[in-house]
C-alpha cells in the first residue's frame, strides 16, 4: 500500500488541488482527502502574463517558478495537516506543474508545464515525481489527456459504458466500455469548457465565472454563430487530438462575432461546450450502446447547473450522472490522477494509454526527485 499526494494546477489558473490517494495492487486508488490553495492574484497575474508571451525574460520565469513551488508546498503542507499524516508517511508527491504552452502538433511538438521538481522536493522533503507529459510526446504522443487511465484504473463497470467528461478551462472525455469487452479506451480533449465563458465574462463584469451560468441563461444562442464557431477543424479533426490556450482564445472568439450581444455571446459559447462534446460522442460511441451508458461530469463545469441541464437535455437517452455517486468528488479527479500516475511511475509501470494519446507504445511517464 502507498501514500501518494497528487498536484494539480489546471489551465483555470484558479488554484492547486492536492490530493492523497491510496494506491495499491489490489483494488482501486482511493481518495482519502483534499484541499485546494486558491492561486493569489499576482501570481495569477504572471503566470497568465507567460501563458500569453511570445517571449519571456530568465529571471521572470524564476521568480514565477518559485511562487509557483512555495503555493505547491504550501498545499502539501495544508493537506498533511488536514489528514494527521507525517511527510514520512508519504511515497511520493505528483506534480504536473502549470501548463504553459502545450503544441504537441507543430514543427517541433512541445508541451510545456513550469515547475521544478527538484525545488518541491527540497521544500516539502519528500520525493518528488514530475514531467509526466513528455515521454509521452518523445514517444509521438500528445502528452495529453492523460486522465483517461487513471478513470480506467477508477471507474470501469461491469455492465455500462461510463464516459468521464471533465469540464475544467478545457474539455476532455474518456470513453470505457464494460469491463470484458475487447474495445479500447477512447479519450481525447474535446475542444473548449469553460477558459471562453470565464474569459468573456470576466471582460464584461468584475469576478472571474459566470456562477451557475446564469448571465448565459440571460442570453439566447445564436445558431449562426454557434455553427460558425463549430465550423473549427480541431472540432472535426479525428483523435488523438489535445487543445489549450494556444488554439482558443478571446481574440479567436472575436474574430468570428457580427452584432451579437454579450450576454448572447455568453450563452452561445455555454452551448459551443455542450454541442462539441456531444457531437463527439455521437460520432465516437456506437448507437446501440448509447442507451446504456452514462456520461460523468467533473471539473469546476460540473457545478454549473446551466451547463448542466443543457447538457442532459442534448445528451439523452445518454444518462448524466453526479460523480459524488461513484465515490469521488468532481473537485480531485485530476490531482488524484497525479497520484496515480506517480504511483505508476515508483511501480515501474506504464502511464499512458497509446489509444489515447497516440504515443508509439505504453511508457512509464515523469522524473523521479529523491527526497
Ligand atoms: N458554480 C459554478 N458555476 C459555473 N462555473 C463554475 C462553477 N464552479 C466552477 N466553475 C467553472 O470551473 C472552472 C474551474 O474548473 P477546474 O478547476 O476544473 O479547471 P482546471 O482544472 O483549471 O482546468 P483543466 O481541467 O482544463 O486543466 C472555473 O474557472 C469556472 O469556469
Ligand atoms: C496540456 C494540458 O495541460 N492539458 C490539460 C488541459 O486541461 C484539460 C485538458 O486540457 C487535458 O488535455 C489536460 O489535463 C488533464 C489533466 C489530462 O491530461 O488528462
Amino acid at each position: 500500500m502507498s501514500l501518494v499526494i497528487g498536484l494539480m494546477s489546471g489551465t483555470s489558473l484558479d488554484g492547486v488541488d492536492a490530493a492523497l490517494v491510496e494506491c495499491n495492487h489490489h483494488h482501486r486508488p482511493v481518495l482519502l482527502e483534499a484541499t485546494g490553495i486558491e492561486m493569489p492574484e499576482p501570481l495569477r497575474r504572471q503566470l497568465w502574463q507567460l501563458c500569453h508571451a511570445s517571449e519571456a525574460a530568465f529571471e521572470v520565469l524564476a521568480e514565477t517558478e518559485e511562487a509557483f513551488c512555495r503555493l505547491q508546498a504550501q498545499a502539501v503542507a495544508a493537506l498533511l495537516d488536514k489528514s494527521g499524516h507525517a511527510v514520512e508517511d508519504i511515497a511520493a508527491i505528483g506534480s504536473h506543474g502549470q501548463t504553459i504552452e502545450h503544441r504537441p502538433g507543430g514543427a517541433w511538438p512541445y508541451t510545456w508545464q513550469l515547475d521544478n521538481p527538484s525545488r518541491l522536493a527540497e521544500l516539502t522533503g519528500c520525493r518528488v515525481v514530475g514531467d509526466f507529459r513528455r515521454r509521452d510526446l518523445a514517444a509521438g504522443g500528445q502528452g495529453a489527456p492523460l486522465a483517461p487511465a487513471f478513470h480506467d484504473a477508477l471507474f470501469r463497470d461491469s455492465r455500462q459504458w461510463r464516459v468521464l467528461l471533465n469540464l475544467g478551462g478545457f474539455a476532455n472525455v474518456t470513453l470505457l466500455p464494460p469491463e470484458g469487452s475487447e474495445m479500447p479506451v477512447i479519450g481525447f480533449d474535446t475542444g473548449p469548457a469553460n477558459a471562453l465563458l470565464d474569459g468573456w465574462y470576466a471582460r464584461h463584469h468584475e469576478g472571474r465565472f459566470d456562477r451557475d451560468g446564469t448571465w448565459a441563461g440571460q442570453g439566447r444562442s445564436q445558431p449562426a454563430l454557434l455553427e460558425h464557431l463549430l465550423s473549427d477543424p480541431f472540432f472535426e479533426s479525428t483523435p488523438p487530438k489535445s487543445t489549450g490556450r494556444e488554439h482558443f482564445h478571446l481574440q479567436w472568439l472575436e474574430a468570428q462575432l457580427t452584432e451579437e450581444s454579450p450576454a448572447d455571446i455568453q450563452a452561445t459559447l455555454l452551448a459551443l461546450t455542450v454541442e462539441s462534446i456531444a457531437r463527439e460522442l455521437e460520432r465516437h460511441l456506437p448507437a446501440e450502446v448509447q442507451a446504456n451508458t452514462c456520461v460523468i461530469p467533473c471539473g469546476g463545469g460540473a457545478y454549473n447547473k446551466a451547463m448542466m441541464a443543457a447538457l442532459a437535455q442534448r445528451l439523452s437517452p445518454i444518462m448524466v450522472e453526479r460523480c459524488e455517486s461513484l465515490g469521488w468528488s468532481p473537485d480531485w479527479l485530476e490531482a488524484g490522477a497525479f497520484a496515480w500516475l506517480a504511483w505508476r511511475r515508483l511501480e515501474g509501470l506504464p502511464g499512458n494509454l497509446p489509444t489515447v494519446t497516440g504515443a508509439i507504445g505504453p511508457r512509464i511517464l515523469g522524473g523521479v526527485y529523491e527526497r
